[in-house]
């Protein structure tokens, strides 16, 4: 189910369902802990199961043969096909199940260890976790990293199911063991309530009925528990907060700004502000589909209409003004990375949090977090899974609270900019005071009179290719000919600077971003000097490219792709680094054993195999007078 329809699906069974208690929880555990059977247990033991359902899975636990002729309710609950084939789970399905007390959704989520991303979506919005133990293997590093992330997504309450008690002949001793090391284990993390059921989901042993087998046992059953249990969610003590989800004009007379209430309550009349901009006036109407109200509170779905026309836009915050959240540019946050790619401090991504997308960096790992020990461990890179502790830069301040105290202001995914992939799910902890501390220098002689008395518009020519590709020799043909013009250039080549500002950085994807992020830093002062600055990196990367890119105004960068096939240049290799490297003496060599990500929309395509470089070179400089001529 994708995220909308889940959406959705919630929605609708939440307006049936109204009047009963809800819990929302998730169920984790490794592959074979039995999370499936359980869930099917769950399922046919509530008999919220549709006969048509049953009949289906009575032939399939006939074709499949798993169980002896018994109903295989693993079967049930791995409905994509997919999973089936792989033994895996392989994303979030909600499911509803309900008893006369209350009514319940699940996210089941993945057992898999590559799939953690989906169980940081489930248990985003949970109020429980049942984790599965196997009783024959104990706590594996799965139950801790599982554990963590509930207890970093602001998860209190864990059931704690110790099952296939049957295969270790319901050994009381076994069960004791496994529930002491994870009181153990929730001490340390912060879970404030766990509560141990030994069970075997296949035999039905404490899921829903009482077990002869476990006679020792005088707790709950599985089910009892998730029926009386209190759960409380992160403590309500804000006030009003509305993340704008949407503003709704379908005529002149009426301005309305759609959302969820995600904290506090506001009634008509009452005082608020939209920030960031920081805009106020008060609530004219509370508008829902089933009429006006006149209190909205935490979890409603509202229009508010104000009594002024106010400036506020999709993403804005709608606060009650007594105590509203912070704004901030600057954050430390928890980073659980989700991707393939590591993260690489400096890159631009989208940060989506509520319902406003920034773009943000991560500026520093401060030191990424061994789920196992909980220990801090020194860290340049965040790998998949890895949770790390550090500080984010965004584009622009934002309204926001610490996760702890409102998941949906707090918590927040990061997007990567090429892809559109999720790559990571973190909670902002904090706001770094730097972000108010630093503030814009204004300066009377600014980048329009230094162009100006230089007679000319600065700009930035960003020379991209492969090694021996081309670039310094083209940049330098391009330089000299301006400067003959009598233009202001400079120019700024990979081997120079590497040799001064970026002696530091080596040839690793995040010195290669952090090489790019001074350059173009230092380029945009260039350009704010008045100068046209050729710029000649290898510069392989469309997401750094992209961030130097947006430094500039419209119009004044232009990216030009000095295109070489790898196979000519390194035939040329004029200073032997091909050779070395594919003798594998040099590492990370671009085009060997390191990407180059070829520009798809440069302003100018040089295709530089075949043409002499003076040729080039006018090409260029055409590219960059096109518009005064
Ligand atoms: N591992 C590896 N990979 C690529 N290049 C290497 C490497 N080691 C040294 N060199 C030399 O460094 C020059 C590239 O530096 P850049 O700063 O342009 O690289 S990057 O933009 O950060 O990717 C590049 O110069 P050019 O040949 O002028 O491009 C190489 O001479
Ligand atoms: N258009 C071209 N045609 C043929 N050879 C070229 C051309 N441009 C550059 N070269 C040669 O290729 C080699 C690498 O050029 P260089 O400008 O140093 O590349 P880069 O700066 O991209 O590493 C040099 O020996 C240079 O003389």
């Amino acid at each position: 189910m994708t995220t909308d329809t889940a959406k959705a699906a919630i929605d609708a069974y939440l307006r049936q369902h109204e009047t009963k208690g809800l819990l929302r929880l998730i169920t984790c555990g490794s592959v074979d802990d039995g999370k499936s059977t359980l869930l099917g247990r769950l399922l046919y033991d509530t008999k919220l199961l549709f006969d048509d359902q049953l009949t289906a899975l009575e032939g399939d636990s006939r074709r499949h043969g798993t169980q002896n002729g018994e109903l295989d309710f693993a079967l049930l609950v791995d409905g994509l096909a997919a999973e089936r084939e792989q033994g895996i789970t392989i994303d979030v399905a909600y499911r509803f199940f309900g008893t006369e007390k209350r009514k319940f959704i699940v996210a089941d989520c993945p057992g898999h260890e590559q799939y953690t991303r989906n169980m940081a979506t489930g248990a985003s919005t949970a109020d429980l976790a049942v984790v599965l133990v196997d009783a024959r293997k104990g706590l594996l590093m799965q139950t801790r990293r599982h554990s963590y992330i509930c207890a970093l997504l602001g998860i209190r309450h864990v059931l704690l199911a110790v099952n296939k008690m049957d295969l270790v002949g319901y050994d009381p001793a076994v069960f004791a063991e496994i529930e002491a090391g994870y009181a153990e284990l929730a001490a340390q993390l912060g879970i404030a309530q766990v509560t141990a059921i030994p069970v075997s989901a296949l035999k039905g042993d404490n899921v829903s009925t009482r077990s002869t087998a476990l006679d020792w046992y005088d707790g709950p059953t599985l089910l009892e528990h998730l029926e009386t249990v209190a759960v409380s969610r992160a403590a309500q003590t804000l006030g009003f907060r509305l993340p704008v989800q949407w503003v709704c004009r379908p005529d002149q007379n009426f301005r309305g700004y759609a959302g969820q209430v995600a904290a506090g309550a506001i009634r008509t009349g009452d005082e608020v502000v939209a920030l960031p901009g920081g805009a106020r006036s008060r609530i004219a109407r509370i508008v829902t589909a089933d009429g006006d109200l006149d209190v909205a509170q935490a979890g409603d779905a509202v229009t508010l209409t104000l009594e002024d026309e106010r400036d506020i836009s999709r993403g804005d915050v709608i606060a009650g003004t007594a105590s509203p959240p912070q704004v901030a540019d600057q954050f430390a946050a928890h980073l659980l990375w989700m991707n393939d790619h590591a993260l690489l401090p400096g890159r631009p991504y989208w940060l989506k949090i509520g319902t406003r997308t920034v773009s943000a960096q991560v500026t520093e790992i401060k030191h990424k977090i061994d789920v196992n020990t909980q220990d801090a461990l020194a860290a340049k890179r965040l790998e998949l899974n890895e949770v790390g502790v550090v500080n984010v830069s965004l584009d622009h301040a934002i309204p926001f609270e610490a996760y702890a105290d409102c998941h949906e202001l707090g918590g927040f995914i990061l997007i990567d900019r090429q892809s559109n992939a999720t790559v990571a799910a973190g909670t902002l902890d904090f706001a770094l005071r730097r972000a108010d501390n630093i503030h814009w220098q204004h300066v009377d002689v600014d980048r329009e009179a230094r162009a100006r008395i230089k007679g000319q518009h600065p700009a930035c020519l960003w020379f991209t290719g492969l090694s021996g590709s081309g670039k310094s020799t083209v940049a330098n043909l391009v330089e000299k000919r301006l400067h003959a013009m009598g233009y202001h250039t400079y120019m700024l080549d990979g081997d120079n600077v590497r040799h001064g500002l970026n002696r530091d950085l080596g040839f690793t994807d995040e010195d290669r971003v952090e090489n790019i992020r001074r350059v173009a830093e230092v380029a945009r002062l260039m350009t704010d000097a008045g100068l046209i600055v050729l710029v000649s990196f290898i510069s392989p990367f469309r997401s750094e490219r992209q961030m130097a890119r947006a430094l500039f105004a419209e119009g004044d960068f232009h990216e030009v792709f000095v295109d070489t096939p790898l196979a000519i240049c390194e035939q040329r290799d004029p200073k032997g680094l091909y050779a070395k490297a594919r003798a594998g003496a040099l590492k990370n060599f671009t085009g060997i054993d390191s990407p180059y990500e070829a520009p798809e929309h440069a302003e100018l395509h040089l295709h530089a195999a075949d043409t002499a470089p003076d040729v080039l070179a006018q090409q260029v400089i055409e590219e960059l007078l096109k518009d005064e001529a």
